[in-house]
């Protein structure tokens, strides 16, 4: 088989052993399930490009095992053995696409064409097929491979399927050494400087690899594979700015805090990460501690969530709430323990893989000694490219921000004031939050029943839709507690003096 033999002519040790590996890997899928079971996404990038080869090879030295057959009986060519889908898009490249189908052709593949988005297309292809195991070229270095290991069911919420990640512990450099070793065609926009390829719209050719042709003076780019330092793969992939803002004034990098908007409203969202907290083992006090002291400083809590402690799900919490508020807070599920994911869950919302940091390794190193050394330091890796220190003299170690969310470290509220006073300070001297107004708000109370009041209050609304009016009760017996809240002093003063008409004498009591 010729790739089989290209690698055992090859001296390079390293790559002889992962190929090893992964097609150890592809013959356990094949022996855990039918072939009928099994498919292959192959979408013509580099990553499944190596894939289709080690599938090939692996499947050829198995049957060529369990038939007894000598090398040139295996050597022909066969029909590639396993369904492939390819997820077609508009935005890809048509380059990809004409890669995809020449090579589908050019072995004799079974390709299914989908041309819908991976979750759907999944669900059709479960329900009409027998599969249950899909093979994907996803490598650690990538995003969406933050938790997987080389057999990994699908997340929850994904139909219900085995993810089989042969080449996950490869690096860009195997790739390369692999496609270049065994001379197999690849997509030809990774000789014009694309290094990982998604849709036309987020991928240029990475800037790393550009150069000026002298003669001519344009710009050029060496191919793909002349990168040395893989973990620049993805720096052609354009990530778009996703949250909201305050108005339209903040950035993804820091938020604006000049006087002009010191009387808008802020928002941020908190996650809690903890499966003790949702089995009821351990009552949450941080959280509402928080949504107090983000409520002092005039910006308001959109939501609080306590999330389970799972990579998949604190994932699709942050980045929902991060493309929603202009900053997130989040606490819990960190440290070394098996189930403090929430630096991965962050790293995987982001789209970034989990990089040790040094800095933040000498200070953990600092506190924790050698206890944080070798295989212990797991507390040191950081989301790579989005994470920024937050020093302060009071803390031990600096708090973590990515973008626009801030990993809290602290396990009760006395570390949680520490850390709170910390960022309020560090937000005085930088862009980090934004600094506005606080809310100025009245109280009242009324023994009325909710329907009673529900009318005056329903009048006070349309009179004042810029204002907050919460209501709330104790006890279903006792009063109702009527809160009114914005930024406007005067506008506060002038809708409890709406208020207090609206309802009869001595049914409402302002609360000093
Ligand atoms: C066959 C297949 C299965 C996938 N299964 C999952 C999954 O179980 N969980 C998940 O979060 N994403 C899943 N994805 C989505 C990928 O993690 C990822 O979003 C996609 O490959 C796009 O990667 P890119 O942004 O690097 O282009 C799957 C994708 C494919 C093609
Ligand atoms: N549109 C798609 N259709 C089928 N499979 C896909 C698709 N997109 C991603 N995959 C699967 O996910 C894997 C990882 O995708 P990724 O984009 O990281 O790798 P790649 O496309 O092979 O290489 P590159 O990183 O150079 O783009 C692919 O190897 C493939 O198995
Ligand atoms: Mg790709």
């Amino acid at each position: 088989m010729e790739i089989d033999r290209a690698i055992a002519a090859c001296d390079d040790k390293r790559l002889k052993t992962k190929y090893n590996n992964a097609v150890y890997v592809i013959q356990r899928t094949l022996a855990l399930y039918a072939i009928e079971e099994v498919a292959f996404s192959f979408n013509g990038g580099k990553d499944s490009t190596v894939l289709l080869h080690l599938l090939r090879a692996g499947y050829f030295l198995l049957k060529k095992d369990e038939k007894n057959l000598d090398e040139g009986q295996t050597d022909q060519r066969f029909r590639f053995p396993m369904r492939t889908i390819y997820f077609e898009s508009r935005s890809a490249f048509p380059e990809i696409n004409s890669f995809t189908y020449e090579t589908a052709n050019a072995y004799d593949m079974q390709l299914d064409i989908i041309r819908q988005d991976f979750k759907s297309g999944l669900d059709g292809l479960l329900k009409t097929n027998s599969i249950r195991a899909i093979i994907l070229g996803v490598r650690i270095g990538d995003p969406t491979a933050v938790g997987q290991e080389q057999f990994s069911p699908s997340s929850p919420g994904w139909p219900p399927f085995m993810r089989v990640n042969p080449i996950l512990d490869w690096s860009y450099r195997d790739v390369w050494a692999f496609l270049l070793n065994c001379k197999v065609p690849y997509c030809g926009l990774y000789d014009q400087g694309y290094t990982s390829i998604g849709s036309i719209y987020d991928t240029v050719p990475n800037a790393v690899l550009g150069i000026q042709n002298p003669s001519t003076s344009k710009d050029e780019y060496k191919p793909a594979y002349l990168l040395s330092d893989g973990r620049l793969e993805r720096a052609g992939r354009i990530k778009g700015l996703s949250h909201q803002v305050c108005g339209n004034i903040s950035s993804s990098t820091g938020l604006d805090c000049s006087e002009s908007h010191r009387n808008c409203v802020p928002s941020a969202s908190i996650i809690g990460v903890g499966d003790e907290i949702l089995f009821g083992d351990v009552e949450d006090l941080l959280g509402p501690a928080l949504c107090k002291k983000i409520h002092s400083i005039g910006w308001s809590v959109t939501q609080f969530n306590i999330i389970v402690n799972d990579i998949d799900s604190v994932a699709e919490g942050v980045e929902q709430q991060k493309s929603r508020n202009d900053m997130v807070f989040i606490y819990g599920g960190v440290g070394p323990l098996h189930s403090d994911i929430t630096l991965a869950g962050i790293a995987k919302a982001l789209g970034v893989r989990l990089a040790p940091n040094e800095e933040f390794e000498e200070y953990l190193w600092h506190i924790m000694g050698y206890q944080c050394t070798g295989d212990r330091n797991e507390m040191a890796q950081l989301p790579e490219g989005v994470t920024e220190l937050l020093h302060h003299e009071n803390l031990a170690v600096p708090l973590v921000k990515c973008e626009n969310v801030i990993i809290l470290m602290a396990t009760n509220i006395s570390e949680l004031d520490k850390e709170w006073n910390s960022l309020l300070e560090l937000a005085r001297s930088s862009r980090l939050l934004m600094l506005v107004d606080p809310f100025v708000s009245n109280s009242f109370t009324t023994t009325l029943s909710d329907v009673e009041a529900a009318q005056s209050l329903l009048a006070l609304r349309i009179d004042y839709p810029d204002l907050f009016i919460g209501c709330y009760r104790k006890s279903r017996s006792g009063p109702l507690v009527i809160t009114i809240e914005c930024k406007d002093q005067a506008r506060i003063q002038s809708a409890s003096e709406a208020l207090m008409k609206k309802f009869e004498l001595g049914t409402l009591s302002k609360i000093d």
